[in-house]
């Protein structure tokens, strides 16, 4: 028979994906500047006035691109728990989950551009 839904075990799963979030933006450098990109892109969102599709469209991005991040960062530390010694396994695993980060960040420079470059052109002329 199925199990009913825990509510305590859910909100403590909340609780320690909000920790996980917390440590992600606190130690790992690339995830700042990640966090640093997005507060510019909000910045910028407020004072074009850009559209609710354009903003839907940013936060999927940055959501997008924060996610691989911590995915990375997870991978990462898994990764330095099997072992720091160098190892070639260790190095393509790590390479490739960071070109999924880098992926997801060209993606997002290029939709910015998309968005915010015409508004930048019309109100520089
Ligand atoms: N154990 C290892 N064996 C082989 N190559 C490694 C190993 N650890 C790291 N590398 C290489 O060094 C690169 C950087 O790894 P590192 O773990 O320092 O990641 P980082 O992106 O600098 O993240 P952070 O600064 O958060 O630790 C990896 O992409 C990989 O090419």
């Amino acid at each position: 028979m199925s199990q009913p839904i825990n509510i305590r075990k859910a909100l403590k799963s909340f609780r320690y994906a909000g920790v996980g979030m917390y440590d992600l933006f606190r130690q790992e450098n690339n995830a700042k500047i990640h966090l640093i990109a997005a507060a510019l892109i909000l910045i910028a969102g407020i004072w074009f006035e850009i559209s609710t599709i354009e903003w839907c469209i940013i936060v999927i991005q940055i959501a997008l691109v924060w996610s691989a991040e911590a995915f990375n960062t997870a991978i990462e530390k898994l990764a330095d728990t099997v072992t720091t010694d160098y190892h070639p396994s260790i190095k393509i695993v790590k390479d490739v989950a960071a070109a999924g980060v880098l992926i997801l960040a060209i993606s997002a420079v290029i939709v910015a551009g998309f968005i915010f470059l015409p508004k930048v052109l019309e109100y520089l002329n």
